[in-house]
């Protein structure tokens, strides 16, 4: 495990707690309300043996914490850190009844993440174990690993029943038939699984349902109860799965909209009971049962499944589009069957650079890359996925990885920013403040526009542009944006089009200073008077916001950014 913490270096999805988490009841808040100067120090630490000192970095004179021993104990937690929030575990929330006998000197608490799937919470538990454990006056420690999903986003009502206790439902999509998105879903969820979570999975495929191939459940049958209707789902290696083809009928003749009825009706009477996460595995395609699913059911986050050649890159974009129109996140790319290893080398049967291109587009988080193995098609096949029959083998570690991504991203987009972008309709620009960035920025919206990444804008096949600069007038406003993850917003222009610009595109574009940002609202105030500006920028018309935009901007003014499309 300490490995695999090692291999994902910078995740620890399961841990993020979903807002700045209510602190213990004495956290480094309280602790550091003990920082005293030196001399008192010396003076306390004379009347008291048992406490101890730390020292507080400062620029100016040291000073001196003085710890009692919950401090002592919750500042030597403080040294673990949340790898992906670059928060202490303490500061987390995730230190919970803390009990400390001095006298005997027991410590015990629970260490309480939000999903069981974290894939270093064995590290998260050796380095807690290692640091309380030097501390000299402690002689036994119990520290109990615990996981409480956070409160869902929706109310109960809002729900429905057999979906009640699920925390996170994920979408596992591809726009292409064929390219191994049900081999993922099924790995995946069994996965997730084995990292330590309860799962289901739920096969919407109505006219080709896989999973009944795919797993071997005992009973293979959907039992209904004939009062309530309710679906129990069939069980195999610990994870509950429903499927049309255990419905007792394979697959179906039927009609567009009754199926999307039965598929909305398998999802959500079916009775899930407590799960961190239902895999969804999608029918292939965007059309009407896509849509459906995903307004029937709040989803989490999606994950894309492609094949290396180009024209998959295209539908894949499409399936990345549907999703951000839907307000559904997309954390990973999978990019399936995209080499094999013989003679010594690596070959790429289908060419290289289609799941890089989707990331480089919409700015996705991840991009994992499965080779060709004959062992996933055999166990698809078989009825036993290979992460079941071989879960330390390379393709199982291959999953481990999507997993990891899956539950790291979920974790984080309870944090995702709501207002990372937004319009100043006064000054006329995009005020952008990028998940990790400290201050406010401004953007010219036609800039935004113009450097568009999508394939409305650029040739797929050659990477020229194709929208040109004089295409966008200067005043083009958008009318809505939404973030999309914490990656990329949509920006609605009123020309009609739905942009996905990613946080690393609006990074890298030229900023406007605050002249410039006055300058457009003079010019902004002086077209609405139908006269000349007054020469003072205009700035008593801004909003207060605006003002406050401009006032940081004059104060540290940003530097430009790369010249690119302006
Ligand atoms: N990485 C891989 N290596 C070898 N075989 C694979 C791999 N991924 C998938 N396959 C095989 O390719 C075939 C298609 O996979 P799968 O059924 O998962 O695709 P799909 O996208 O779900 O298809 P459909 O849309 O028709 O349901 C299966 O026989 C599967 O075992």
């Amino acid at each position: 495990m300490a490995a695999l913490a090692q291999r994902l270096a910078s995740s620890c999805p399961s841990a993020a707690p979903e807002r700045a988490a209510p602190r213990p009841a004495a956290s480094l808040v309280a602790v550091r309300r003990h920082v005293v100067p030196l001399q008192q120090r010396q003076t306390r630490q004379g009347n008291n043996a048992t406490r101890r000192t730390i020292c507080q970095a400062s620029s100016e004179a040291p000073t001196v914490a003085v710890l009692s021993k919950e401090g002592e104990v919750l500042a030597a937690l403080a040294r673990i850190i949340d790898p992906d929030f670059g928060m202490n575990i303490v500061d987390c929330g995730f230190i919970k009844d803390l009990e400390i006998d001095g006298e005997q000197g027991r410590v015990s608490f629970r260490m309480e993440l939000t999903t069981p799937a974290c894939p270093i919470k064995d590290d998260f538990e050796k380095a807690a174990q290692e640091y309380v454990s030097a501390l000299p006056w402690v002689k036994s420690l119990s520290l109990k690993m615990d996981a409480r999903p956070p409160a869902p986003l929706l109310p109960d009502d809002s729900r429905p029943s057999g979906l009640r206790s699920v925390t996170h439902v994920i979408a596992v999509s591809s726009c292409k038939g064929g390219v191994g998105k049900s081999t993922t879903s099924v790995n995946l969820a069994y996965t997730l699984a084995q990292m330590g979570a309860k799962v289901g999975i739920f096969d919407a495929d109505i006219y080709g349902p896989s999973l009944p191939t795919m797993i071997s459940p005992q009973i293979r049958v959907l039992q209904m109860d004939p009062e309530t209707k309710a679906i129990t789902p069939v069980e195999y290696e610990g994870v509950k799965a429903v499927s049309f083809g255990f419905a007792g009928q394979g697959s179906a003749i039927m009609r567009g909209p009754m199926v999307s009825g039965l598929i909305q009706q398998l999802l959500t009477t079916s009775e899930w009971g407590e799960l961190d996460y239902l895999v969804v595995d999608f029918p292939p395609g965007t059309g009407d049962i896509q849509l459906t699913l995903c307004q029937s059911v709040a989803f989490s986050a999606a994950v894309i499944v492609t094949t290396p050649q180009k024209l998959a890159f295209i539908d894949v974009a499409k399936g990345i589009r549907m999703f951000a129109k839907l307000m559904v996140p997309c954390v990973a790319v999978v990019e399936n069957m995209s080499y094999f290893d013989a003679d010594g080398k690596r070959h790429f049967p289908f060419g290289e650079g289609s799941g890089e291109r989707i990331v480089r587009e919409f700015g996705l988080p991840n991009l994992v890359r499965f080779p060709i193995v004959p062992e996933l098609s055999a166990g698809g096949d078989s009825g036993r996925p290979v992460v079941v029959t071989d879960p330390a083998g390379p393709t199982a570690q291959a999953f481990l990885e999507l997993g990891a991504a899956v539950v790291r991203e979920v974790s984080k987009l309870r944090r995702a920013p709501q207002n990372a972008v937004r319009y100043d309709k006064e000054l006329g620009v995009l005020v952008v403040r990028l998940p990790n960035g400290e201050q406010d920025f401004l953007l010219d919206p036609a800039t935004v526009r113009r450097n568009d990444q999508s394939a409305s804008s650029i040739n797929e096949w050659t990477g020229e542009r194709t929208l040109r600069d004089a295409d966008i007038p200067d005043t083009l406003q958008p009318v809505g944006i939404q973030p999309v993850g914490n990656y990329a917003v949509q920006i609605s222009w009123e020309d009609g089009f739905s942009q996905i610009a990613a946080y690393e595109l609006l990074d890298s574009l030229p900023r406007l200073d605050a002249q410039d940002a006055l300058a457009r609202q003079a010019q902004r105030l002086a077209e609405m008077a139908g006269g000349v500006g007054d020469g003072n920028g205009g700035q008593e018309g801004s909003s207060s916001s605006a003002q406050q935009i401009l006032r940081n901007a004059q104060q540290a003014p940003s530097a430009a950014g790369p010249a690119l499309q302006t």
